[in-house]
């Protein structure tokens, strides 16, 4: 009788699995974990809260590097439904979403928009004779196409379509459609659904694909907790029309999170691995030395340690800033609505870009094992290429941030800022004056005077451009690198300033050498991105060329201070090996071993000659071909 561990981590390794069979495995260990969830689930009650503890721990105990083809029931639709549905839908669904008696998927993506959301094409037209809406996908492109869970899985689904009601348009709302019977799981009639085929990754998620043809659904089947269908097909709009994209934020907000749980895997593994191997001398007749001994690989993996305990903390901060402001939105204050959604946005394209960014860092920082699907590398690297795509493009989100940024400065002078945005205020402000110092307050001081620097000059930019006659939109869309830049200055300046604002709250509470080396980590992701973003500041602070060499100086210097510790700062993840499923990062070391081991779980090696031999290669090479 196998135990719960042996059923989850135990069996063929996926990479030997077909499309279909690991499919079907990830379906098995799912049912087994989500049950064990279901229980944790029963004792707590289902605010945000406690479902954003509950869904992180289902993320980071998602079991498979493919994703699980319940994320997305767990991930956005149970979110959906708490933020969008009404008293009454809530009664009637969310306990059976709860409890997982009915599975469900998320569908806005269509094959022909993902971005573009107001020019998504599924209708949903109101039919007051019957009290129903007509579902349907008019072309090609319309077909939903990447809901997560939806090939297989899911019977139920929120699908976003633009609502027509006595002939109006008015745009895009959430509906609740059953796609598959409950009981013999056959698609309904006017339903057609599949699965969208092998990806880079996540191949476990189940993404799919489904096309309505005129499926008639209850009025009631319309998410009516912001905007509503009447009876008589009245519509009554909502508060805020960005209210039905509230998911979205929260969903980004969970994605930062994400994205540091992958990091946080990439870099125990590639630490470990590089304390273990030994390559290389550097001095002759000396021992091969750990290759973490080389500073070039201290610059690839301590650099990325200090990126995930940045974004950790500023995960944290972006989800008190979340709950702060959908409280004030639960009230109905929309004030804040602007600035959490620029914030959820930067957040997660610069959380999900750099963990994408470090992880294929530590993926060849572990030469050619790490290209080893065994090392868990490849698929975390594909993971977190993925995260710069979904819940919006790191590019579109960043020109959202941008979009409110510009807003806000040509507000700068009407009152007080929000949080968030309130240095550009000081560091505009007449008589404020700056010299550059190579220390941290001077250092985040930089970052965002650079952030205010490339708003005014993007605002500049486009008043210009205007005034020359060029359309808003057209000048918007020719300066739009540099609006990406200031969207990703004005976030790097929030991470630095966090990351060392709420370091230094918990360093207080620190033995004295614990905070000496969580000081140093602050030290050495400011003064990281200060020499990659070097141009920007010489552009627009007094630092100089003197200040730059001090500055490598003391970079060399965090690094030498940071590797004794480094093994014991990822160790402190507490990732176990069943999760961090990994050759090379294994807690007891024995890398080569379990290479090795790996290697004879091949089917290739179940047999000393393959029939390929006697098939093709014998007779070609008697030249019988
Ligand atoms: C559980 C088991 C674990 C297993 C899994 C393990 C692995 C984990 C795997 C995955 C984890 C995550 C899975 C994610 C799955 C993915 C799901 C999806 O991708 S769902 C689809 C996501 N799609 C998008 O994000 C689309 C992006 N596009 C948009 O958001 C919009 O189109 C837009 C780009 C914002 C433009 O919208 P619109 O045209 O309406 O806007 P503008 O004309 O620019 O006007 C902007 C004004 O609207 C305000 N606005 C826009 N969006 C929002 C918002 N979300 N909230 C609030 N306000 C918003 C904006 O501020 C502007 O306001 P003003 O300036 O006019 O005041
Ligand atoms: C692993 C994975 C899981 C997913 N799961 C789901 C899911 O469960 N449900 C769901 O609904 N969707 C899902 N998606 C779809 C995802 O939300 C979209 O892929 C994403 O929103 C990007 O849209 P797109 O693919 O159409 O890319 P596009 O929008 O076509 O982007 C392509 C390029 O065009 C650029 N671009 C687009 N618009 C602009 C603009 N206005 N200004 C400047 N540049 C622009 C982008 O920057 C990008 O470089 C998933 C995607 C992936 C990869």
């Amino acid at each position: 009788m196998l135990t719960k561990r042996e059923e989850l981590f135990g069996g063929t390794p996926d990479e030997y699995l077909s499309h279909k069979e690991k499919y079907e495995n990830s379906t098995r260990k799912a049912v087994i974990l989500f049950s064990l969830l279901r229980k944790i689930q029963e004792e707590n009650n289902t605010d945000l809260t406690n479902y954003r503890n509950l869904l992180s721990g289902v993320l980071g105990a998602s079991i498979s590097q493919d994703g699980s083809p319940f994320g997305l029931h767990y991930i956005m639709f149970m979110p959906v439904f708490m933020s969008q549905a009404d008293e009454e839908q809530q009664e009637r669904w969310l306990h059976r979403a709860l409890n997982c008696s009915i599975i469900g998927s998320y569908a806005q993506t269509e094959l022909g928009h993902g971005t573009f959301i107001r020019g998504l094409e599924t209708t949903a037209t109101y039919d007051p004779s019957t009290q129903e809406f007509v579902l349907h996908s008019p072309t090609l492109t319309s077909y939903k196409w990447w809901p997560g869970g939806l090939g297989n899985t899911a019977n139920y689904c929120i699908v976003i379509a633009q609502l027509y009601s006595k002939g109006e348009c008015h745009g895009i709302h959430s509906f609740i459609v059953q796609v598959r019977d409950e009981d013999t799981h056959m698609p309904l009639p006017g339903i057609k659904v599949g699965e969208i085929g092998v990806k880079m990754g996540l191949n476990a998620v189940n993404n799919g694909f489904i096309g309505f043809e005129n499926v008639r659904i209850p009025r009631t089947n319309m998410l009516m907790k912001h905007a509503k269908i009447l009876e008589d097909g009245t519509y009554v709009k909502s508060k805020n029309s960005k209210l039905i994209y509230g998911a979205m934020v929260f969903v980004r907000v969970v994605i930062v999170f994400d994205s540091v749980n992958y990091l946080a895997k990439a870099i125990t593994v590639a630490t470990r691995y590089s304390a273990v191997r030994r390559q290389s001398q550097l001095k002759e007749g000396e021992p091969e030395r750990q290759i973490l001994d080389y500073v070039t690989q201290q610059d690839k993996i301590l650099t990325a340690i200090a990126g995930c305990f940045a974004m950790k903390m500023n995960a944290r901060m972006l989800w008190d800033t979340f709950n702060v402001i959908n409280d004030q939105l639960h009230k109905g204050n929309m004030e804040r609505l602007g600035e959490l959604h620029a914030l959820a946005c930067c957040l997660k394209a610069i959380s999900t870009s750099d963990s994408s960014l470090f992880t294929a860092r530590c993926r060849v920082s572990c030469g050619g094992h790490g290209y080893m699907v065994s090392s868990t590398l490849p698929a975390t690297s594909a993971l977190t290429t993925a995260s710069c795509t979904y819940e919006g493009d790191n590019t579109v989100l960043l020109l959202q941030t941008a979009r409110f940024l510009l807003k806000t400065w040509r507000q700068i002078d009407t009152g007080p800022l929000t949080p968030t945005v309130e240095y550009l205020k000081t560091v505009s402000a007449p008589g404020f004056s700056y010299k550059w110092e190579n220390s941290i307050e001077g250092i985040i001081r930089g970052f965002q005077i650079v952030s205010m620097k490339k708003i005014s000059s993007c605002l500049n930019l486009m008043t210009a451009k205007v005034m020359s006659g060029m359309s808003q939109a057209d000048a918007w869309n020719t300066i739009s690198i540099q609006l990406v830049s200031a969207g990703e200055s004005h976030c790097r300046a929030i991470v630095i300033s966090t990351f060392h604002e709420d370091m230094s709250k918990a360093m207080r509470s620190m033995s004295a050498s614990l905070a000496e080396v969580m000081g140093q980590l602050v030290e050495l992701y400011a003064v990281y991105w200060t020499l990659e973003r070097l141009g920007d500041l010489l552009e627009y602070t007094s630092i100089s060329g003197a200040d730059v060499v001090k500055l490598r100086s003391w970079y060399e210097e965090l690094l030498r201070k940071i590797r004794p510790n480094a093994v014991g700062l990822v160790d402190a993840f507490d990732i176990i090996d069943e999760l961090l499923q990994s050759t090379l990062g294994a807690y007891d070391g024995r890398v080569y071993e379990r290479l090795m081991e790996e290697a004879l779980k091949s089917p290739l090696n179940a047999e000393p000659v393959n029939q390929s031999f006697h098939k093709y290669l014998k007779p070609f090479m008697q030249g019988k071909l």
